[in-house]
């Protein structure tokens, strides 16, 4: 990371004279000024900020909305707490404080000096108060947030006059996937500016890091590496969490120096490619358990000291699954692969994992697009059933009557309409394997009865009668809607809930995962497998502060239309080859405080975007949802929420 730390700051004249060629042409010229300073002013040029007079209405959160954001932030408070209460100790009695940041500017927390406190309420600088750039003009907060680099912004170098008493330093705090988790300030009287700030700056956001570390890696494989042994255990250790195969899936901003990697490195890289070891020797070093540091080379020949941390349940993981290799059975199954480091998802593989031969009923609960299919087909595929059919009914897309042939069967002339030969009905279908009831929330009460009664019976008697035909598969179900509540409404029925429930298992949505970078690779990988593509670093941030309302079948198809425009020559997919409504979205500033309550807003965007897309493909739905990033159920629903009909 490069930072803007100047060993003297520019003159007061020179500042001067920049600003009023910036007022006057619109720019500065090299060399008056450092580039990231005079970067910094022309945005905010472009923001339309005036540097003198009053300002214009910045956002400030609520209580509420402050609350919340905390609570949406408390990993990073809680590890962040303790370090800013070390630093305030650090700078104690001279005029200034310690302030936490979110991603989007938005101050969470800060710790003062009861003297300069007054005098930093008068610039809005306590909690609730947005600090991004766009608002409040060059500050060590807002650039360091847009550089993604620490920064000092002293005095005159505010890009607004009425912070010009200031001297602030910042720097970002990253995850251990690499995203931007919030920013670490410490703002004061610019006459009290002192050199040796940035160092505390930057060794506390490294605290705080190693913290985030150990907290999320706490159960995986870890690499403790230094480039002396007695290096390792302090501060400036580097940090790396490794999958089972060698993924570099975390890693701190030292571990990444220190193997002369960027940090688009995690998730996509493997460890062997960088230094010379093997997996096996590392799981061996960690199974004797010593701590003792181990030399690790470089391929550029130089010495890492390393120390092997590992859980007892990872090593003998490991040591089952290799076991299973030596005897050349399959070493990973189907849900194993889609754990690409997120703990959530993993905890939700291994639950399933604990019952999948057993005649227990999973019911699969997340967002739409969340994976929960591609989920119950792994279940199965893991499973002892995994030579039987996979048989999937989705029960929203279907009016009642043909889903009720569709799923139990008909005889012949059952009803107008039904074929002569009659039908067997996809439950009879998925004997010996699994049936998947996706939507099952959607599904008819009188249904429900019908299904019930399969379940408990385990027999099914075809449309028009006949005698019942014994049935054996084992039940996934999913849904998207709270099944509780149906319950209270009167649509679901309990009975059946008990049934359908034997384990329910939680999908996480993607804003939630901790391992976007490995899943972005995996896919890239999935889709070009010939080629080594990666996204573009400022690409990765954008992924990691947006939304997903789309969840991963909204990345798969971002991902999908990047691959498509990008040329042979080029390894690296940036915003050109993003398709244009997701490029937008990333774009525009990050919702923080404003756009939180503004649902209506939202949900006006949400119905012109449905019908758009709807008009540009009136008689291709499947088309629609997919520009739209959701599925076709989901686009259903949308119409019909929207009073849209199909044509
Ligand atoms: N682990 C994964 N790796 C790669 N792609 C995935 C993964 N999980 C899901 N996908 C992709 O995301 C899309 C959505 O997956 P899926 O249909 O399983 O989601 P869903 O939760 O069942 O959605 P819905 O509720 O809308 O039916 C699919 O195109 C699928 O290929």
């Amino acid at each position: 990371m490069s930072s803007h730390a100047l060993a003297t700051r520019p003159a007061p004249a020179l500042l001067r004279a920049a600003r009023r060629q910036l007022l006057e042409t619109g720019s500065v010229g090299d060399g008056l000024i450092a580039a990231t300073l005079s970067h910094s002013w022309q945005r905010c040029n472009g923001y339309g900020l005036a540097p003198t007079g009053r300002m214009q209405g910045a956002p400030h959160a609520s209580a509420a909305q402050l609350a919340r954001a905390i609570d949406h932030r408390h990993e990073l408070v809680s590890h962040a707490r303790p370090v800013m209460e070390f630093v305030f100790e650090q700078t104690r009695d001279t005029d200034s404080m310690v302030i936490l940041a979110d991603p989007q500017g938005m101050l969470l927390q800060s710790l003062g000096d009861a003297s300069f406190l007054d005098r930093a309420e008068r610039v809005a600088l306590r909690p609730g108060a947005n600090w991004h750039e766009q608002w409040r003009g060059t500050n060590a907060i807002g650039t360091a947030i847009a550089d993604a680099a620490p920064m000092v912004v002293h005095a005159g170098e505010h890009f607004l006059e009425r912070n010009g008493f200031l001297t602030c330093t910042a720097a970002p705090i990253a995850d251990p996937a690499g995203r931007l988790l919030g920013v670490l300030d410490i703002s004061g009287d610019h006459r009290g500016y002192h050199r040796h700030t940035l160092a505390l700056v930057k060794s506390a956001v490294r605290m705080i890091e190693n913290r985030l570390f150990e907290t999320r890696h706490a159960c995986g494989l870890r690499l403790r590496l230094h480039a002396q042994p007695e290096g390792l255990g302090t501060v400036t250790e580097g940090l790396l969490a490794l999958s089972e195969e060698g993924w570099i899936i975390g890693a701190n901003g030292a571990a990444l120096t220190l193997l002369g990697l960027p940090q688009s490195a995690i998730g996509t890289s493997m460890l062997e490619r960088v230094l010379q070891l093997d997996m096996a020797a590392l799981f061996a070093w960690g199974r004797q358990g010593s701590g003792a540091p181990h030399a690790l080379r470089r391929f550029d020949g130089g010495t890492l000291w390393a120390r092997v941390e590992a859980s007892r349940s990872v090593l003998a993981a490991q040591h089952s699954s290799a076991a299973a290799r030596a005897l050349s059975v399959p070493a990973t199954d189907a849900l194993a692969a889609l754990e690409t480091g997120d703990p959530a998802m993993a905890a939700t593989a291994g639950r399933a994992r604990r019952v999948l031969d057993k005649p227990i009923a999973l019911l699969l609960q997340g967002e739409s697009g969340v994976g929960k299919e591609v989920f119950a087909r792994a279940v199965h595929q893991s499973s002892g059933r995994a030579a039987g059919p996979f048989v999937a009914v989705n029960c929203a897309a279907l009016p009642e009557a043909l889903i009720e042939a569709e799923l139990f069967g008909y005889r012949p002339g059952a009803y107008t309409g039904a074929s002569r030969e009659g039908a067997p009905g996809r439950i009879r279908e998925a004997q010996g394997g699994t049936l998947f009831l996706d939507e099952i929330g959607d599904m008819p009460l009188s249904l429900q009865a019908r299904l019930l009664r399969v379940l408990q019976d385990r027999e099914v008697v075809p449309l028009g009668g006949g005698k019942p035909v014994a049935v054996d598969f084992r039940l996934v179900c999913a849904t998207h809607r709270n099944l509780t509540t149906a319950i209270e409404q009167g649509s679901f029925r309990e009975d059946l809930y008990y049934r359908l429930n034997g384990l329910t298992l939680q999908l996480p949505p993607l804003r939630e995962r901790q391992d976007l970078a490995a899943l972005t690779a995996r896919m890239l990988r999935e889709l070009q497998p010939e080629r080594e593509l990666c996204l573009a670093p400022e690409l990765q941030r954008a992924f990691a502060t947006y939304r997903w309302p789309g969840n991963l079948r909204q990345l798969q198809n971002a991902l999908r239309t990047a691959c498509a425009l990008v040329d042979d020559s080029e390894v690296q997919i940036g915003w050109a080859h993003l398709p244009d409504d997701l490029a937008a979205a990333l774009r525009c500033p990050a919702p923080g405080v404003r756009a939180e309550a503004d649902s209506a807003g939202l949900r006006a965007q949400a119905e012109r975007s449905v019908r758009l897309a709807v008009q540009d493909c009136p008689d291709n739905l499947s088309e629609a949802a997919r520009r739209l990033g959701i599925s076709r159920n989901t686009l259903y629903r949308k119409m019909a929420e929207f009073g849209l009909r199909q044509r």
